[in-house]
C-alpha cells in the first residue's frame, strides 16, 4: 500500500451544540477512488466539510500530503490541492464554458500531465461543443460536467464530488459515470459521495460506510458486493 495522500483518524465535528462526527477514520492512497456511503444524515457531507476546512475539526487527526489540515482555513486547504465539486454545481451565469476552465486554472498536483482546458475537453466533449456558451445557457448535465471540469482545472491532488449525479436524467448520469472512469484511468485521486451504490462499486477501489458519525465498515469493491447484508443494514437498499 503506497503512503496515503489523505489520512484521517478519529475525526470529530459538528454544528454548535450538536456533534455529528464521533469517530471517522480512513485513508486515500494516490490514484485511488474512495466512496463515503451511508443513509441520509449519517455525516457524509459533514465529513467533506471538515476535510475541506469549511467546518472546524474538534478532535482527531487529519493529514494531507504531509501537511496537518486541522485548523487550516478552506482557502489554504484548496491551495494545498483539495478541490470540491459541491452539491448544486454553482457555475457562473455570465462566464463562458471556456472561461470557467481557464479562470481558475492552477497547478496543484505537481504532476506533469496537467489538466488543461484541452485535456478536460477530451473527457467532456460536450463542453468543447459548448465552449462559447455562458454558464446559464447550459443544461443541468452540462453544468455538472463544467463544475467537474472547473475543479479539475485547478489540478487538485484530491478531487471531491458530493452528490455529483443528483437530479440528473439517467442518460446524463451514465455520461458522468463514464467520465469519472476516465478520470480514474488518468490517475486522478477522488473521493465520491453518491447514492448509486452499484455504479460506485464498479468505479471505486475502497468504500467507507458511515452510521451516525462513525465508520462502521470499510473495504474494497468485491467485499462490498459480496455482502448484501451491509447494503440492507447501512445503505437502505
Ligand atoms: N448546517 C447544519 N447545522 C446543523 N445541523 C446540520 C447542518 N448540516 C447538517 N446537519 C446535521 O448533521 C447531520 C449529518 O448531516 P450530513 O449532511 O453530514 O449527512 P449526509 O450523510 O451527508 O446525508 P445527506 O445525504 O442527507 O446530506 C444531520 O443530522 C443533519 O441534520
Amino acid at each position: 500500500m503506497p503512503e496515503a495522500l489523505l489520512s484521517c483518524r478519529g475525526l470529530q465535528a459538528g454544528y454548535g451544540a450538536s456533534q455529528v462526527l464521533f469517530d471517522v477514520g480512513f485513508d486515500i492512497a494516490p490514484g485511488q477512488v474512495v466512496t463515503l456511503l451511508g443513509r441520509n444524515g449519517m455525516g457524509k457531507s459533514t465529513t467533506i466539510k471538515t476535510l475541506i476546512g469549511a467546518l472546524r475539526l474538534r478532535a482527531g487527526e487529519l493529514r494531507f500530503g504531509g501537511h496537518t489540515l486541522g485548523g487550516l482555513a478552506a482557502d489554504a486547504v484548496a491551495r494545498l490541492g483539495i478541490a470540491i465539486v459541491p452539491e448544486g454545481r454553482q457555475c457562473f451565469p455570465n462566464l463562458t464554458v471556456h472561461e470557467h476552465l481557464v479562470a481558475f486554472a492552477a497547478h496543484r498536483n505537481g504532476q506533469r500531465d496537467a489538466w488543461t482546458a484541452e485535456r478536460i475537453y477530451q473527457v467532456f466533449p460536450r463542453l468543447k461543443e459548448r465552449a462559447r456558451n455562458l454558464g446559464n445557457q447550459l443544461s443541468g448535465g452540462e453544468q455538472q460536467m463544467l463544475a467537474i471540469g472547473r475543479a479539475l482545472s485547478t489540478n487538485p491532488r484530491l478531487l471531491i464530488l458530493d452528490e455529483a449525479t443528483e437530479g440528473l436524467a439517467p442518460v446524463i448520469r451514465e455520461d458522468i459515470w463514464r467520465c469519472l472512469r476516465q478520470l480514474k484511468e488518468a490517475g486522478q485521486t477522488t473521493l465520491v459521495v453518491d447514492k448509486y451504490i452499484d455504479r460506485l462499486v464498479a468505479l471505486a477501489d475502497h468504500h467507507v460506510i458511515l452510521e451516525r458519525g462513525r465508520v462502521v465498515w470499510q473495504g474494497n469493491s468485491p467485499a462490498l458486493s459480496a455482502d448484501r447484508g451491509l447494503w440492507q443494514r447501512y445503505l437502505g437498499v
